[in-house]
């Protein structure tokens, strides 16, 4: 096929949602990936708890880490007030690429930075790169195998304060269960999970939430 299939869902963003609209964009994104092509994005139910997750915290610094098309940066992102700004990690520069213009069609390129590179390399770079301190919120949606060393990484470059939450997407599918078990075992993080469904399927799938309590 000519096209990749991030290409083409973001095409249906350019003509189907309306530029400056985030929720447009992620309408847009949803009938997409429900009658055309399915595509690994958090999905509407998913990112419903997404949402909530996001209202409840307050974050002023945000990471995640897993961008593909920009589908959950512009889910958070909208939630965000205007000083606080999202930086998102890609490590596939064709997804980087996409992700950017799905930013910029919702209207939210300001409060965003795409960063192009693998999480292990970019993390310790964080805190003097953006001169901050630690993360308040923070989403995993990227490889699963690398959730465990990169949550573990945060905490040793100091980048995790009492209260941060790191919210994991696909803990059942396709499973991350050495994650699982560290932050449900581990007294460090107060931990939680939503059950859902795999974006867009029948398929069983949720959230883990966890609440680092601090050194
Ligand atoms: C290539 N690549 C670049 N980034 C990543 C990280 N994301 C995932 O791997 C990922 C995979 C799935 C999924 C795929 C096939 C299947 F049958 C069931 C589930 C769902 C998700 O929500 C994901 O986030 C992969
Ligand atoms: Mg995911």
């Amino acid at each position: 096929t000519r096209t990749t299939r991030p290409q083409r869902l973001l095409q249906a963003v350019s003509i189907n949602a309306v530029r400056g609209d985030p929720d447009s964009v992620i309408k847009a994104i949803d009938h997409f990936c429900k009658h055309t092509e399915w595509a690994m994005n958090v999905g509407d139910e998913k990112g419903a708890i997404l949402d909530l997750v996001v209202m409840e915290t307050c974050p002023s610094t945000v990471l995640e880490l897993g961008t593909y098309c920009g589908y959950s940066t512009v889910r958070i992102t909208r939630l965000l007030p205007p000083a606080t700004k999202l930086i998102t990690v890609e490590m596939n520069p064709e997804y980087a690429h996409v992700a950017r213009q799905v930013i910029q069609h919702a209207g939210l390129q300001d409060k965003v930075c795409v960063l192009e590179g693998e999480s292990a390399d970019l993390i310790p770079k964080m805190a003097n790169m953006f001169g901050i301190q630690a993360f308040d919120f923070v989403f995993l949606d990227h490889w699963k195998d690398h959730y465990l060393p990169d949550i573990r990484l945060l905490e040793d470059c100091g980048l995790l304060a009492q209260g941060s939450v790191v919210l994991a997407d696909n803990v059942v599918c396709p499973g991350a269960p050495d994650y699982l078990n560290y932050v449900r075992y581990n007294l460090k993080y107060s931990s939680r999970f939503y059950q859902a469904h795999l974006e867009y399927t029948r398929v069983l799938d949720g959230l883990e939430r966890s609440e680092y309590q601090g050194d």
